[in-house]
């Protein structure tokens, strides 16, 4: 069966790279290619919509593409808890359209996370380093607080409590910012893709897990496996980690 696939942000950088997945695949038929400004209309024949666009623009894309039946594979950042609720509250009164949500489509950052998530409850401290290109709009990135949340949802399972950090001077954002009791620290430099550092201290060793995203064609086989599986997963999902069955 083919399906017929939209993607949203198809001038960007991550959409144009959808758009020659999606129409490098045989089983996958590209029905329209918009970005800003262009008519919704065009996504008429589409079964599944990528969305890699804009954190301030994706809430609205969702609205539309839930009004009116077509399943969702969303890329783009910005997904706090709020958004998601008022996501799920969306979708209630259409039981069988699924929308899932990944913050990394790579599957190298995804088993880094699930590394992360493992280690968690033998280190009581950890630090991220994630760093990007410099058109990266969003800070922290939408993988490192996806990580963060992780170590804290593993630490608080296993009941391990922060380690302690004896900081008690320092300069607005020398120790990164914090999400959920985990530093975050945010590097931007042109020549970069997207590169995550997830670094834990114990008594006499570290343990540092790193990935790297060197092409955006890295996202690719995650955004086409997340196209055929949404169509068999109503409702939320939220993590790569759950369609690769991790
Ligand atoms: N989940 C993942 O694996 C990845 C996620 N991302 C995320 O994807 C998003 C886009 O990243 P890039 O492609 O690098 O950005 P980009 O700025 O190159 O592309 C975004 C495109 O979306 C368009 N756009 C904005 N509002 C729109 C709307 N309402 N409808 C249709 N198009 C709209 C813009 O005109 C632009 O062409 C960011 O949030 C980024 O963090 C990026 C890489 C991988
Ligand atoms: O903007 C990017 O480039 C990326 N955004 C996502 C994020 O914020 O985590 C995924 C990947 O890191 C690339």
């Amino acid at each position: 069966m083919t399906i017929n696939v939209g993607v949203l942000g198809a001038r960007g950088r991550m959409g144009a790279t959808v758009v020659n997945a999606v129409e490098g695949a045989s089983d996958l038929k590209l029905v329209a290619a918009l970005d800003a400004g262009d008519d919704f209309a065009a996504l008429a024949d589409a079964q599944v919509v990528v969305d890699f666009t804009h954190p301030d623009a994706v809430m609205g894309n969702l609205e539309y593409l839930v009004e009116h039946d077509i399943h969702a594979v969303v890329g783009t950042t910005g997904f706090s808890d709020s958004r998601l609720a008022d996501l799920r509250a969306l979708l209630e009164p259409k039981p069988s359209l699924g929308v899932l949500i990944a913050p990394n489509f790579a599957l190298g950052a995804v088993l880094a996370m699930r590394f992360a998530a493992q280690a968690a409850k033998f280190y009581a401290s950890a630090e991220i380093i994630e760093l990007h290109h410099n058109r990266k709009a969003d800070a922290p990135s939408g993988t490192a607080a996806h990580t963060a949340r992780m170590i804290a949802a593993a630490r608080a399972e296993a009941g391990v409590a922060p380690g302690p950090d004896a900081t008690t001077s320092e300069l607005d954002g020398a120790r990164g910012a914090t999400v959920e009791e985990v530093r975050v620290h945010s590097v931007r430099l042109p020549g970069l893709v997207a590169h995550e550092e997830i670094l834990f201290g114990g008594e006499g060793e570290t343990l540092t897990i790193r990935h790297d995203s060197l092409d955006r064609t890295s996202f690719m086989p995650g955004v086409l496996l997340g196209v055929r599986e949404v169509l068999k997963r109503p409702g939320l999902t939220v993590g790569l980690e759950n369609v690769l069955d991790l």
